[in-house]
């Protein structure tokens, strides 16, 4: 162990376990969590040491590698894919395998969305996975415009089938993981057409490949996109369907009937499937973050590097830019932590009632889902880089870790909901709710309430210690931004123009608003959620500092918001950032125990400048050594170099 790490454990003010337990869930969970993740990390097959020295096509085939050794493990431990536990071995993986659809949303579509005849036919076969489907809806020329996508289903009724067929070349099924080599079924979106009517998008099971020899079935072009950022792992494919014919039976009729078409009671139940994986986004956002911020505090922590007093080297660490930085990252992955577990909270509760056939809810949830999926993405990607930028040269290595859980998450900005999209149609049903605030939901309840002038009776910096008075400046921004929005919506609205283009001309003030509304949210759910743990009191003051932190810097990040709200003053933001400076002292002397309480296995982590030991140097020249160019002493392309070195100028 390196001294400096041990040194820094042996300062922390608090219990490292009690912690652990507590953002599990409980020593139960930990101990869970921790056996799983023993099975897969003591397996071979799960190693990437070697991860950036092999090719796309040895990196997918290792994909199929693991996805066969978690699927054994899977059925040696009785673990079911919709599971808890599969989900936590998933996210161990920290990799998206090629049968990755067929488990987040080709099954959770089939089960959201068929019959209970089609669920009986289709749900065993995927389980077992006798079929591996992907959930195929956006196309070449379209991702976010659902109503614009080309591919039709054309309801037959003489041999009571469906044509599905990509009538142009944008029309091309694109991007759908799983699609181009792995998976031989698909949930296809596309619009439904019966009777010379188009009814809109609806979902079809189609069969692409055949179960003998996997070979594409006729009427059916399909392949790899190619490389990209990232999700190495995953085939995401390209499908050109030519008058495929389909059984009747192959649409998903739940919620609609094709045959005398019966619409369903709300269209939009057929965007359940990726609602929920914006609820699970949330989660996932903390998960990257916490990872970023363990790698960065601990080589932060071991780095030693020029000096604040002549002759004394510290730690990168004692600097107070680096603790800027860096602090906030561990303070904001605790606040989507909680932010994940509401998102879930609320899911659970809107899917029991979707069962029982209200659908009420379906509208809210995607107003929060959509909204919080984009803020914590957007908030956690930026994160990422400024844990990586402040390790320096050695964040720049693929030694570092990083690059490896990057690379997916950069993602999470588009797939699911391009964040943009997805802020407005969370600003969408936010200015509803402004607009009729008695039926505003309980995460927007500030609403209903008059807005008056509030001044901030903030005087000391002790004064900004308090959650209710933060909770208060958080709904003030917003509350301003907001109504300020919706002042200008109904002026561009009684000048004349159409609520469609009012919209778009006050769009940038409307994306303000629903990051304000959203800032909100997690500031005010962080708090109240530590409120309600039980916990020993060091660990308390310590999880208090983290989320003042998380709060004051917020207002420090956005001064103009607050002081435009007219809440606070020139004076009070020099109190936040004053205090900003004296939290920074407070948590540094337990930051190392603080991300040693995310508790990643270092074979989660892979960086050998956040494993736990902090044998940081050791560990670089090691993995340099596993460089390919290294085989040789003098590489092969000498000859080249020599010619270089005679050549004459
Ligand atoms: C730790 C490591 C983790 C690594 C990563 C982990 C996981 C990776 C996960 C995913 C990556 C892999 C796969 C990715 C898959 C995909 O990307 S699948 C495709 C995703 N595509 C989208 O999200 C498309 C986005 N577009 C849309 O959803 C719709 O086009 C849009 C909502 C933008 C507009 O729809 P439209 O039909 O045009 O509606 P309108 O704008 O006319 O009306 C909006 C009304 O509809 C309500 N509504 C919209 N969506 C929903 C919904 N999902 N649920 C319920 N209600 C919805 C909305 O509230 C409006 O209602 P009102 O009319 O206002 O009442
Ligand atoms: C890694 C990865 C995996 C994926 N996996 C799948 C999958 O398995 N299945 C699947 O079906 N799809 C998948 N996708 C596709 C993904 O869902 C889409 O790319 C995503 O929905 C964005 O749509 P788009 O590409 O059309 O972007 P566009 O919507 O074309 O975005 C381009 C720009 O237009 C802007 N824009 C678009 N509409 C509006 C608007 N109304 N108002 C303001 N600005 C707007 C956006 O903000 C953005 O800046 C995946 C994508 C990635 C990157």
């Amino acid at each position: 162990m390196d001294a400096p790490l041990l040194k820094e454990r042996e300062r922390a003010t608090f219990n490292v376990t009690e912690l652990i337990h507590l953002l599990n869930g409980s020593e139960e969970e930990t101990k869970r969590r921790k056996e799983l993740e023993s099975w897969l990390y003591n397996n071979p097959v799960f190693r990437q040491d070697d991860r950036y020295q092999i090719s796309r096509e040895e990196v997918y085939e290792r994909g199929l590698q693991k996805t066969r050794e978690l699927v054994n493990l899977c059925r040696r431990k009785n673990i079911k894919f919709d599971s808890l536990d599969f989900a936590r071995l998933n996210i161990s993986t920290l990799e998206e395998l090629p049968f990755f659809l067929h488990v987040i949303m080709f099954i959770p579509t089939i089960r959201g969305q068929g019959t209970e005849e089609q669920k009986r036919k289709w749900l065993p076969l995927a389980e077992d996975l006798k079929i591996l489907g992907t959930y195929a809806q956006t196309e070449l020329g379209h991702g976010t415009f659902l109503r614009g996508l080309e591919t039709k289903a054309t309801y037959d009724v003489s041999s009571r089938e469906f044509i599905v067929n990509s009538p142009t070349i944008t029309s091309m099924k694109w991007w759908p993981g799983g699609l181009g080599k792995t998976c031989n079924y698909a949930v296809i979106a596309a619009q439904l057409y019966t009777k010379g009517k188009c009814y809109g998008i609806h979902m079809f099971i189609v069969q692409l490949r055949s179960l003998e020899d996997h070979k594409p079935l006729p009427g059916v072009t399909i392949g790899d996109i190619g490389n990209k950022y990232g999700f190495h792992t995953v085939d995401n494919g390209f499908l050109r369907l030519d008058n495929v014919r389909i059984p009747y039976e192959n649409m998903l009729m739940r919620y609609a009937k094709a045959c005398d078409y019966i619409p369903p009671v709300n269209p939009k139940i057929n965007y359940g499937t990726m609602t929920s994986i914006r609820v699970d986004l949330v989660k996932d956002a903390s998960v990257i973050l916490a990872a970023a911020s363990t790698i960065a505090i601990r080589y932060s922590a071991v780095r030693h590097q020029t000096e604040i007093r002549p002759g004394e080297e510290p730690p990168v660490l004692d600097y107070i830019t680096q603790q800027f930085k860096l602090f906030p990252q561990i303070a904001t992955a605790i606040a989507f932590h909680f932010a994940g577990d509401y998102m879930h909270r609320i899911y659970d509760k809107v899917q029991s009632e979707i069962f029982d056939g209200h659908l009420s809810a379906i509208t809210e949830l995607h107003g929060i889902s959509a909204g919080l999926k984009a803020f914590t993405t957007d908030t956690s990607i930026a994160g990422v880089e400024i844990c990586r930028r402040a390790c320096g040269g050695h964040g720049y290595s693929n030694a570092s870790g990083f690059q490896r859980f990057y690379e997916n998450w950069l993602g999470s900005a588009t797939y699911e909901g391009e964040n943009t999209v997805m802020y407005l149609q969370a600003a969408r049903y936010l200015f509803k709710c402004y607009d009729n605030p008695k039926e505003a939901p309980e995460t927007m309840s500030y609403l209903r309430y008059p807005q008056n002038k509030m001044e901030w009776n903030v005087k000391s910096a002790d004064d900004v210690s308090n959650y209710a008075t933060l909770i208060t400046a958080f709904e003030q921004r917003a509350l301003s931004k907001i109504s300020s929005t919706a002042k200008k919506l109904k002026n561009l609205t009684h000048y004349g123009m159409n609520r469609n283009d009012a919209w778009n001309a006050a769009s940038v003030d409307i994306l303000h608003s629903i990051k304000a509304h959203c800032h909100y949210f997690i500031v005010k759910n962080y708090m109240q959620s530590l409120n309600h743990l039980k916990m020993s009191s060091p660990l308390r003051q310590v999880m208090t500092a983290v989320a003042l932190l998380y709060a004051n810097y917020g207002i420090d990040e956005h001064a103009g918001d607050f002081l435009e709200s007219g809440f606070m003053n020139g004076k009070q933001i020099n109190l936040v950032r004053a205090k900003i400076l004296q939290l920074l002292k407070e948590i540094r002397v337990n930051a190392v125990a603080i991300v040693d309480s995310f508790d990643f296995d270092d074979r989660f982590l892979r960086s050998a400048l956040g494993a736990y030991d902090g044998n940081v140097y050791n560990r670089l020249f090691k993995w340099a050594k596993l460089s390919p160019l290294n085989k040789t002493e003098v590489h092969s392309s000498y000859k080249y170099l020599r010619r270089i070195l005679q050549s004459k100028l």
